[in-house]
């Protein structure tokens, strides 16, 4: 099984690539919806953070109100370390649930589309890491548009993790997302060719066909040997 790492800065691009992947028929596993799915109301995650920041920043249904959350966290890096301890058991056992799912279906190739994925050091389980680049003034223009929030905002959340120049300067493969979505969709190419090149040996051994294939290859040695000691 190939693990691929899907990273990058907020608003660069990631959901957008992880969309061409998925029409290309590549499984994604989304660490924002995983992380969304942890806080659930009445969830575990749920229980940590209304303990932790209080009633006020629950909506009248009683879920978690994201946008008012979001506004302290990223304000605040002290509170937002707060939160990211306090979740970061469920989201990454999340992400491996999601993973093993993928793995018992048989995927051999799955993306992992992970917004901190350096930041939680999780590129260590992934091959390889494809970074979504865009320019500064891009981003910011991208993310205030999108979201709807303030260049101060905006630039609150961009500084919040680590540096989109210092991730690109990590990765294995770069898209650089500052052009139209043509130009992405053409990059795209030349990385989905790369992705779904044949498995090595140990990406084989990991996958559950690899396995299954140890599993009995090692069942009929261990018979064989045994009728020839008898
Ligand atoms: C702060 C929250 C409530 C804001 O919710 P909101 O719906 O507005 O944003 P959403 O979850 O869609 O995230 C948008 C983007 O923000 C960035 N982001 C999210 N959490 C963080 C964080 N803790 N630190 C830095 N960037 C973050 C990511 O680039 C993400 O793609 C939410 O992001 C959250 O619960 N974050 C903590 C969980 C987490 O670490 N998620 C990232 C998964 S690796
Ligand atoms: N090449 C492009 N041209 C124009 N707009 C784009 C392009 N790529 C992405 N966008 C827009 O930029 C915004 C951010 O893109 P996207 O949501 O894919 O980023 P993201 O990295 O997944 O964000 P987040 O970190 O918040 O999850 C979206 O509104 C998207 O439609």
């Amino acid at each position: 099984m190939r693990l691929v790492g899907l990273t990058g800065g907020i608003a660069s691009g990631k959901s957008t690539v992880s969309n061409l992947f998925k029409d290309a028929g590549v499984p994604v596993v989304d660490a924002d919806v995983v992380a969304r799915n942890v806080v659930q109301k009445g969830t575990g995650g749920w229980k940590k953070i209304v303990k932790a920041f209080g009633d006020e920043i629950l909506l009248d249904n009683g879920e978690i109100d994201r946008a008012r959350l979001g506004q302290i966290v990223f304000s605040d890096p002290s509170k937002r370390q707060i939160l990211n301890r306090l979740l970061a058991l469920h989201i990454s056992s999340g992400i491996f649930w999601e993973i093993a799912k993928l793995w018992m279906k048989g995927c051999k190739v799955i993306v992992l589309d992970i917004p901190l994925l350096f930041e939680t050091k999780m590129d260590r389980w992934t091959n390889p890491v494809i970074v979504v680049w865009v320019n500064p003034e891009t981003q910011i223009e991208r993310l205030m548009s999108r979201d709807g929030c303030s260049e101060e905002q905006a630039h609150n959340r961009i500084n919040s993790q680590l540096a989109l120049d210092w991730k690109k300067s990590e990765a294995d493969i770069v898209i650089d997302n500052s052009g139209s979505l043509d130009d992405t969709k053409q990059q795209f190419q030349e990385v989905l060719r790369k992705v779904s090149e044949p498995l090595t040996w140990k990406e084989r051994l990991r996958s559950r066909d690899g396995l299954i294939s140890v599993v009995m290859c090692t069942a009929v040695g261990v018979l064989l040997a045994q009728k020839n000691l008898l």
